[in-house]
């Protein structure tokens, strides 16, 4: 599913990672852990396209995401590539404030011009599985800490990508809710067959993923 090589990623004189690769099988559930400051935020959005590479041509860097190399793609076309096949949850959700938490799940879809009936039938089902329903008409200000993120998740999902990439997901959530969410990930997968790419500190969270990848000063440490 993912299959990267060689990327570096350099902010002037700071190089924050050092030729780093990975593969990541369809259907797999990996954590990236490591201390504060190691590169991780900054390999989750490379791999995700929210950042570049730094000169993919000069390190023979490859990013391949479903078989497609991100590296070699136009900024527009990285951006339906990235609307269709990728979705992406963050520590503090990032839904709309001024869209209820149906219209902010339904954001991907329009972007892709699905219709509107569509989308919302999607988001609906989406929702009764995350067991959010009752809240669609909801702004986010109105909805607690854990079903933010929920409506986030559903966000993620709604143009069924093939990879989710999380960024602390449950680092704004108390110990149930974060207990809930990590579940969450596990069935999505079974239901879904996502593969899940997460970046925590939460140790629990980890020790539940199929594998740890241990980040340290901008390059693998090691593998479990
Ligand atoms: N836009 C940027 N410009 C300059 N330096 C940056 C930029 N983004 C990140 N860095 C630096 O790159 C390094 C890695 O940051 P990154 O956010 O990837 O670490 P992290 O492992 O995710 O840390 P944390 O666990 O604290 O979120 C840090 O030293 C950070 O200051």
């Amino acid at each position: 599913m993912i299959k990267a090589t060689n990327i570096v990623k350099k902010y002037g004189e700071l190089e924050v990672l050092k030729n780093v690769s990975l593969e990541i099988a369809e259907r797999e559930v990996v954590s990236i852990v490591g201390a504060s400051g190691a590169g991780k935020t900054t390999l989750l959005q490379i791999l995700g396209t929210l950042e570049k590479s730094s000169e993919p041509n000069k390190y023979d860097t490859e990013i391949l995401i479903n078989g497609q190399d991100i590296t070699k793609l136009s900024d527009k076309n990285l951006s339906r590539f990235r609307n269709e096949n990728i979705g992406f949850i963050f520590q503090f959700h990032q839904l709309l404030p001024e869209f209820t938490a149906l219209e902010n799940i339904c954001i991907p879809a329009f972007i892709r011009k699905t219709n509107k009936a569509e989308a919302e039938k999607r988001a609906k089902e989406l929702m009764d599985y995350l067991g959010v329903s009752h809240r669609m008409n909801h702004k986010p200000t109105q909805l607690s800490g854990g079903e933010q993120q929920r409506i986030a998740v559903a966000r993620a999902l709604i143009n069924q990508p093939k990879v989710v990439f999380a960024d602390e997901p449950s680092g704004n959530l108390d110990s149930k809710n974060a207990e809930e969410l990590h579940d969450l990930f596990f069935n999505l997968r079974k239901e879904f067959g996502q593969t899940f790419v997460i970046v925590t500190h939460n140790e629990e969270l980890a020790s539940l993923t199929d594998r740890k990848l241990v980040m340290h000063d901008g390059k693998f440490q090691e593998e479990f």
